[in-house]
């Protein structure tokens, strides 16, 4: 008797285990298709979410100068910011007609731009930066070398290598990038001076080492360097071709706009707080590149 109950409670245990899983089996199709219909609702509304992040994103960067474009001009007005105007006020015929950004490819030619990575190069394979940002400053003499900077005029072996073919040209290009700024900004370029820095850049995908590596901060010139009320950018390479990366990146404030270096484009702008910028780290190959940048205050002119 008791065996007889014991084989029946077993029976009824494996039964129970059977029912359930019949039940999980043949669970009512109105069921099933309600947790489908979810799943493919999540699966879709999930879908879209990343459709519309992504976009998002996309429509926040416009390509202001492409490389593959020749552009004649294309510039772009903003307001200038009170900061600046109060300051550029004090100096007659140097306060700009409007504040804007400017990008040409018709001042520098493309033998010029050469002729400058030529000194460029010769010039950054007597130092370089451990990290991935070097500078060159042909009036001081400045070079980033390993951490530090040097003096490449202090240095006998390095002292006579540059020409005064070099310097000339380099003076030719400092002109006529000045007449441009005059011109486009309504200014009088005899009221506009050359100022410091102007300089050489090398930037690499290179670790940076030193806060002098890290080009990719946002920034206002005016407040970077203070004597700045001009600021031109020279490239002397080509944006997805020497380089990947290392766009020029404008920040407004629905918007970034960028610019690609293209050789021998020059981009300009006034340097107060319209145009707050900054430089995508480049990923790959070497970007250079000449910032000249011109006062209305002759205290601060670069002789
Ligand atoms: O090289 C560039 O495109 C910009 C560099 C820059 O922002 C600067 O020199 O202040
Ligand atoms: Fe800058």
């Amino acid at each position: 008797m008791s065996e007889l109950r014991k084989r029946n409670k077993e029976h009824s245990r494996e039964t129970s285990v059977v029912n359930k899983i019949d039940i999980a089996h043949n669970s009512p199709p109105a069921n099933r298709n309600i947790s489908l219909r979810v799943l493919s609702r999540v699966v879709v509304i999930s879908s879209l979410l990343i459709v519309v992040y992504f976009s998002s994103k996309q429509e926040n960067v416009k390509t202001f100068a492409r490389q593959t474009e020749m552009i004649v001009g294309k510039g772009l007005v903003v307001e200038c910011s009170p900061d600046y105007i109060n300051e550029i006020v004090k100096f007659d015929e140097c306060y700009p007609k409007e504040c804007k950004r400017f990008v040409t490819d018709q001042v520098i030619s493309a033998k010029e731009a050469n002729d400058l990575l030529i000194i460029a190069k010769k010039g950054f394979l007597l130092g370089g930066s451990d990290g991935g940002a070097s500078i060159l400053d042909l009036h001081s003499g400045a070079l980033s070398k390993g951490k530090y900077f040097i003096n490449i005029y202090k240095m006998e072996a390095t002292k006579d290598i540059f020409t005064d073919k070099d310097f000339n040209t380099l003076r030719v290009i400092k002109e006529k990038i000045k007449y441009a700024v005059a011109h486009h900004f309504s200014v009088n370029p005899n009221k506009l001076y050359l100022t410091s820095p102007t300089f050489f850049s090398e930037m690499t995908s290179k670790k940076p080492v030193t806060i002098h590596d890290e080009y990719w901060h946002p920034h206002v010139d005016k407040e970077t360097y203070k004597s700045f009320h001009y600021t031109t950018l020279l490239y002397l390479g080509d944006y997805g071709i020497d380089f990947k990366g290392g766009r020029f990146v404008f920040i407004d404030d629905k918007l970034n706009r960028t610019v690609e270096p293209r050789k021998g484009r020059v981009s300009m702008f006034t340097s107060g707080k319209e145009n707050l910028h900054y430089v995508e780290k480049v990923t790959s190959g070497v970007r250079y590149a000449v910032t000249v940048a011109f006062t209305c205050d002759k205290v601060f002119e670069l002789k």
